[in-house]
């Protein structure tokens, strides 16, 4: 290694370079698919990985040893300074003028330039390619958790750029395997403030889940050590009011533990109220002085939660961007559904909301991906031997997506009046179960990947199948219920279906021939949501004349049920404890109750956090939305230019009857009708 002199002096020169990179857009698309790879980490964690990271460094210099500061001690001997023990990092991690504001290099929000030990880092590799050392510095990276590698391949992309050789080619970073990675949480980095603006904080989803939602992270401390939260919305109210009405809806719902009301109390005082229009630059902006004054200087990531109706999306988009967004941090937006009513609309807000986000801003939610029992769908599928080769036509007979809800479109009729249930429901959260349910293995649990995966495997390969039920017309089942027509929130005459029905294919050699069925209703029987796979008949069953004619009875069947009560069981015959041989159809039951006594985490509380973390997996990219709107958009258009009328059926019944003969035409019983469901 050379003298001290030969490192500091290229050093300091590259202080410039960093600063130039925000003018490097190039570089931008380079370095954006590794950071779509980032996880978050705990503290701890970080700690190990930056052991980790110094003993790759010693390594390679022959200064090997176990201990971090010992290490970085050596290293800094080099270069003719003497810190000792834990100083050295933090000496280190401060050391060069162009990297005392990381957060505002051309990565933009990404965590781990906010973090001394990524300066740290940073100055360890400039080192080596102030050096020339290039290829020292690539195996150097190359042992870094991918999310390192974010903060050094930017940096060898500057360094190079000047220095030795050409750019990196991407194809000299080896991959990073994800059991490497250390995640660290974003909201364990030192000095930063998370800002959540929940716009439309006087409405009903605020009020019934965002909230709660957020109130159930702070008790289970999710939340950064630093965070405050804002209501924005027209209505006039005081901060006092708004933490009133929060307070009426939090729920202990861990009351059984100790400290829930101070808890509250706490959470209470971090609300904070801003009363302005959607569209006023002016509100926006006193809101964003408030926010300012609350963080105190920090470095800011905001999130932003948009819980208004969507004809408000943009103005709020267009006003917070140009006014309240982070300077120094990270800006997100959640968008609730509904994205639009068809492949038009909803093309067209998403490139309204991209004149002013990023799609890596835009945080679309499904809150039916962020359900205990969906999340578990790919860990069953992927994590266990007996399930896995089972998945496909080989032995799947159908697959069954059921909805129904035991109460009508009561408080919300002038929503739904304008989507119905098939915008409402099947559009998105079933077609999202059947995304996750029938994909191919992703390459990795990467967002990305897995979001590819559903695009390419599927989304491209469905057709709807229809059936007609009423007249030459009406090609989908199309119900509507008795208290839509009398809600008075719906226009007379309303021809909004509350109830459907569908049967989806996917043309690919897994799931050929095998019918996917939908249902979806409102105000039936009974409150249900659940996924059913009817297996294959026993090929020349030894027992076939136990079960009578009906063979279809006695077929396997595993039911994932969503919820209430959430469980998977699979249906199995087995003989009846006695001396004949009576079959019996019973349960192998996971009932979450009885095996996870903890309550579970209500779906908002996981995307909440996974947005906070920048985590994207649970959130629908725009392509996904587009591919899913062509799926429906053809059928909705249809239903709607021919005015095709619904039926009606009656309230808190089990649905209309033509969703038996839909299931009917391809050989399919629904499953929720048995005894036991
Ligand atoms: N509620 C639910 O269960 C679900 C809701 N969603 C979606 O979440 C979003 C919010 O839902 P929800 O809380 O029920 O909606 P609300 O109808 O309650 O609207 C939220 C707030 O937006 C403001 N607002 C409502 N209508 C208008 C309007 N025409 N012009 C200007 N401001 C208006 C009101 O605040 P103020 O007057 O104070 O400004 C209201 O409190 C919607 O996009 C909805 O589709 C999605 C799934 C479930
Ligand atoms: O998105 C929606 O979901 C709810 C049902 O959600 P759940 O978590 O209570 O099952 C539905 O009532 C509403 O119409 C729809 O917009």
């Amino acid at each position: 290694m050379a003298s001290s002199q030969s490192y500091l002096t290229p050093y300091s020169t590259l202080c410039n370079k960093f600063a130039a990179i925000s003018r490097n857009t190039h570089l931008l698309p380079w370095i954006f698919p590794v950071r779509l790879g980032t996880k978050a980490r705990t503290h701890s964690e970080l700690k190990s990985s930056n052991g980790h990271l110094l003993n790759a460094v010693s390594s390679q210099d022959g200064t090997a040893s176990t201990n971090p500061n010992s290490t970085c001690v050596a290293l800094l001997a080099k270069v003719g300074e003497s810190p000792n023990g834990d100083s050295c990092i933090h000496k280190v991690s401060n050391a060069g003028p162009c990297l005392s504001k990381p957060s505002r290099l051309p990565l933009g929000p990404t965590r781990d330039l906010d973090s001394e030990f990524s300066h740290f880092r940073i100055h360890l590799l400039s080192m080596y390619l102030a050096e020339k050392e290039i290829r020292n510095a690539r195996v150097f990276m190359n042992k870094f958790v991918l999310w390192d590698r974010i903060t050094f391949m930017s940096s060898l992309w500057v360094l190079s750029n000047g220095l030795a050789e050409g750019p990196l080619a991407e194809g000299h970073i080896k991959p990073q395997s994800v059991e490497e990675s250390f995640p660290l949480r974003e909201s364990e980095i030192m000095g930063s403030n998370l800002s959540i603006t929940v716009v439309g904080a006087s409405g009903d989803l605020a009020k019934k889940k965002i909230f709660p939602a957020l109130f159930a992270l702070y008790y289970e401390d999710c939340l950064p050590e630093n965070f405050i939260i804002f209501g924005y919305a027209r209505t006039k109210m005081t901060t006092e009011e708004l933490r009133n009405m929060i307070s009426e809806t939090l729920t202990c719902r861990i009351d059984k533990r100790e400290n829930c009301e101070d808890k509250m109390d706490q959470f209470l005082k971090r609300c904070f109220y801003h009363s302005g229009q959607y569209n006023s630059e002016g509100d926006f902006s006193l809101l964003d002085r408030k926010l300012k004054e609350k963080e105190g200087g920090m470095i800011s990531n905001r999130l932003f939660y948009l819980s208004v109706p969507p004809n408000l999306f943009v103005d709020v988009v267009r006003s917070a961007s140009h006014k309240a967004s982070s300077e120094n941090g990270w800006t997100r937006v959640i968008v609730e559904k509904p994205f639009g009513r068809d492949s038009e609309s909803s093309s067209e807000l998403t490139r309204c909301l991209k004149q002013y986000l990023n799609e890596d801003q835009i945080f679309r939610i499904d809150h039916y991906l962020g359900k205990e029992l969906v999340e578990n769908l790919s860990v069953l599928r992927f994590s266990n031997l007996v399930f896995e080769p089972l998945w496909s036509r080989n032995y799947i007979r159908n697959v069954q997506l059921i909805f129904s809800e035991d109460f009508g479109t009561e408080g919300r009729g002038g929503y739904f009046d304008n989507y119905g249930i098939i915008r409402d429901i099947m559009q998105n959260h079933l077609l999202q179960i059947l995304a996750l349910f029938a994909m191919e293995t992703p390459v990795s649990l990467d967002a990305e990947d897995i979001r590819n995966e559903k695009i390419a495997s599927l989304f491209q390969k469905l057709t709807l199948i229809m059936i007609q039920s009423v007249g030459d017309h009406t090609k989908f089942l199309n119900w509507i219920n008795e208290t839509i027509a009398n809600d008075p929130t719906v226009p007379n005459g309303s021809l909004t279906p509350t109830f459907a029905a569908a049967a989806l294919f996917i043309a690919n050699a897994r799931w050929d021939g095998v019918p996917f069925l939908m249902k979806a209703g409102k105000a039936l029987h009974t409150k249900r949501a659940e996924i059913r796979v009817q297996f294959r008949h026993v090929p020349g069953n030894l027992y076939k004349r136990n079960f009578g004619t009906d063979l279809d009875k006695a077929t396997n069947e595993l039911v994932l049920r969503v919820q209430p009560d959430e469980a998977i069981y699979l249906k199995i015959n087995n003989k009846v404890p006695g001396l004949g041989m009576r079959l019996d159809r019973s349960d192998l039951n996971l009932l979450y109750r009885a095996r996870y006594p903890r309550e579970i985490p209500d779906a908002y509380e996981r995307l909440l956090l996974d947005a906070i973390e920048g985590e994207r997996r649970l959130f629908i990219r725009s392509d996904e939305l587009d591919a899913a709107w062509a799926l429906f958009t053809p059928l909705l258009k249809e239903l709607e230019n021919k005015k095709i009328a619904p039926e009606l059926y009656p309230y808190g019944s089990r649905g209309p009857v033509g969703a038996h003969y839909l299931a009917a035409k391809h050989n399919v019983r629904w499953g929720d009708l048995g005894n036991e469901d």
